[in-house]
Order: C-alpha cells, then sequence, then structure tokens
C-alpha cells in the first residue's frame, strides 16, 4: 500500500483506514477494510484518494459503497476536502475448484432446469454475456446434448482449433464457448450414456484452453438425469441456478431440479421465472423459490425480441439493451455475481448447501 502521510494537516493513512472500517460491503456485511477492499491510499494536500477492490465487476452496489466512503472519510478525517474513489476488482475463486481441475477459472455456475424449453439456453447466454459486458472473463460450456443450441444463440459456427491437444473455445460478445455439439457427428444423434458421458464432459472442461476465466457458465440439458449427474461428480460446481417457466407444470419440474442440487450438494444460487407476462402469467417462480426455501433471482419477460434475437446469434442484451428484458438480465447478471461473492467468502462450503 503506498501513501504520501501529510502529518501537517492531520490526514494520515491510518485515518482514513479508520473512517472506511465504518463503511459496509452491504452484500458481505463486513466493512471494507476487514475484508481488505482497501488499496493505494493516496493523499496530496486535503485531497484523497483509493481504491475499492471489489469481488466482482458486476457489482450492482459500487454507487452506493462509493457515496458511503466519501461521507465516512469527510466526517471522521478532519481537513479532507476531496475524496476520490477509484474501482478495481478481482473475483474471489471459489476454494473448491482452485487446485482440483487443471484449468484457471475461479467460479463454474450450471444452468438447468426440470424440462425443456423453458429459456435455459437463453438465461445462459444471455447471463453469459452481461457478465462479459460488466467486465468480466466468462466461459460458456453448453453441456446440453439433447439440444446444443449456445452455439447458434452466439452466432458462431463450425469446429473448435485444436492445440497442442487442446481445444481452443469459439469467441463472441467477448465470451468463450465450447459445446458438446462440437463433439457430436453431425446430423447424428448420439447416445450419450454412463462412462462414455462422463468421459465427454469432464474433457469440455480439462481439454479446453479455457485461460483464465472469473465465471463459467455451464448450460445443462434439461431434466436431472444421467447427464447431470455426471457433471456434478465431474467438477466442483459453485452453484446452480434453475430456471421456470410461471406455469405450475414447470414449478414442479423445478423443485425436482433443486432436489437433485441438493441431493449432489451443490449450492443453489436461485430461481429464474423466464417468459413472465401476459400469456404465461407470472409469480410462479418465485411462488416455486418460496416453496424450496431458494432466493429468487428474478424475472425476465416473455418478449419477442429474445427469440429472433436468439435465432440471429444476437442476444437481446446486445441487439436490444435498452428493452426491460435486456435491463432484466443485466439485473440478474449482477445478482448472481454478488451472490457468488459471498458465497466463496463462506469459510465453509458445507454451509453453502441450502
Ligand atoms: N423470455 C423469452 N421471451 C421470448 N422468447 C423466449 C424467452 N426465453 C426463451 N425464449 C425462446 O424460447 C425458445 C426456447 O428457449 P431455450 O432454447 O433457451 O430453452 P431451453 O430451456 O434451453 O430449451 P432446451 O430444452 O431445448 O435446451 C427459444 O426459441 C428462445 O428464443
Amino acid at each position: 500500500m503506498t501513501a504520501t502521510q501529510n502529518p501537517q494537516n492531520g490526514i494520515t493513512e491510518e485515518a482514513i483506514l479508520q473512517a472506511l472500517r465504518t463503511v459496509q460491503e452491504p452484500e458481505l456485511h463486513q466493512d471494507l477494510v476487514t475484508l481488505n477492499m482497501v488499496r493505494d491510499i493516496t493523499i496530496r494536500g486535503k485531497e484523497v484518494g483509493f481504491t475499492i477492490m471489489l469481488t466482482t465487476p458486476a457489482c450492482p452496489l459500487r454507487s452506493r459503497m462509493e457515496q458511503e466512503s466519501i461521507e465516512a472519510v469527510k466526517r471522521l478525517v478532519p481537513g479532507v476536502e476531496t475524496v476520490n474513489v477509484r474501482f478495481d476488482a478481482t473475483v474471489r475463486a471459489d476454494s473448491r475448484i482452485a487446485g482440483k481441475l487443471n484449468i484457471d477459472v475461479k467460479n463454474i455456475i450450471a444452468v438447468a432446469s426440470g424440462k425443456g424449453g423453458v429459456g435455459k439456453s437463453t438465461v445462459s447466454t444471455n447471463l453469459a454475456v452481461s457478465l462479459a459486458l460488466e467486465g468480466a472473463q466468462v466461459g460458456v460450456l453448453d453441456a446440453d446434448i439433447y439440444g446444443p443450441n449456445i452455439p447458434i444463440m452466439f452466432g458462431l459456427s463450425g469446429k473448435p482449433r485444436i492445440e497442442q491437444n487442446k481445444m481452443v473455445p469459439l469467441e463472441a460478445y467477448g465470451v468463450k464457448v465450447i459445446s458438446m455439439g462440437f463433439l457430436m457427428p453431425e446430423g447424428e444423434a448420439v447416445v450419450w450414456r454412463g462412462p462414455m458421458l462422463h468421459k465427454a464432459i469432464q474433457q469440455l472442461f480439462t481439454d479446453v484452453r479455457w485461460g483464465s476465466l472469473d465465471y463459467l457458465i455451464v448450460d445443462l440439458p434439461p431434466g436431472t438425469g444421467d447427464a447431470q449427474l455426471s457433471l456434478a461428480q465431474s467438477v466442483p460446481l459453485t452453484g446452480g441456478i434453475i430456471v421456470t417457466t410461471p406455469q405450475a407444470v414447470a414449478i414442479s419440474d423445478a423443485r425436482r431440479g433443486a432436489t437433485a442440487f441438493k441431493r449432489l450438494e451443490v449450492p443453489i444460487l436461485g430461481v429464474i421465472e423466464n417468459m413472465a407476462g401476459e400469456i404465461f402469467g407470472m409469480g410462479g417462480g418465485e411462488e416455486a423459490a418460496r416453496q424450496m426455501g431458494v432466493e429468487f433471482l428474478g424475472r425476465i419477460e416473455l418478449d419477442p425480441r429474445i427469440r429472433e434475437g436468439g435465432d440471429a446469434g444476437k442476444p437481446i442484451v446486445i441487439d436490444a439493451p435498452d428493452s426491460a428484458a435486456a435491463q432484466q438480465f443485466r439485473t440478474l447478471a449482477r445478482l448472481v455475481a454478488a451472490r457468488i461473492s459471498v458465497m466463496t467468502l463462506l469459510p465453509d462450503p458445507e454451509l453453502r448447501i441450502l
């Protein structure tokens, strides 16, 4: 930590840190100094500055922290006239992943649904692109062996290059993408079962040049069968997200999904209700989350532009960034990132399992 002390006017690094001890990180419920988030304090006359190191670039509460920090320093350190707050971010790594997989991925998030067609791939895609738009390093692993349509949603086609025996992910909108579809012979339906499936899924994690990733989003096949089991056994998952639609049938499927995650000891980040609106109604996802005792992460409304953009390889957060649905995806991404930073802070991973 560098600091220019200015003892003449009583403004010291220690006094600034003392003031910042009164500012809480709103999600983590501890102060900025205890969480080691304050860096590079500078003091020039009556002007002080420092960097707050966020645990995710997608932090939804940064303006609140900025305001509270400025107020605290001005109030508690006499003589300070100007406070410049800078932000930087390092995403914390999930301790369950570090060292277990031979890849540099900090967090692995699985997106699941009890049944097909509820918008799981749409959520995976827009969530990934939203996190990348916030400045995070993001990858998507399309493990949906029944309908690997992530490449279409990203507008990607062709096979990945092989470099030194590893696949190089294709890339769009700042997101690295690998799909089970790339491994399947074209036009052939492959029945992946048991050990074959297990091996194929594991390869998508370890035999790919992911580079450094903050978040790897895994689009699971719908349902709660072989593939999900295999995945949860092959790799440590930071958390799972369950996508549902507002209808009752979808909700009971979602509940099955939650039960499967719990059995596999995968922490549940929460439930997303997709396609909410006049046709399907709304509120079902929230009710399902309540019944399951997990967090409700939000609602994405039904918008034909989501389907059109998906088919054309242009996620709505890029194609119609000002639309309500795009804003809902952006908010969702910030919330998921915040939930993960809280989770990775917990000392005992067992505590995370709801
Ligand atoms: N909120 C929405 N509004 C309008 N259309 C949507 C919305 N969400 C998803 N869709 C459309 O619904 C269809 C199914 O979505 P998607 O492929 O994401 O579902 P899925 O659950 O991944 O399905 P699968 O089980 O086939 O993998 C797609 O055509 C998609 O564009």
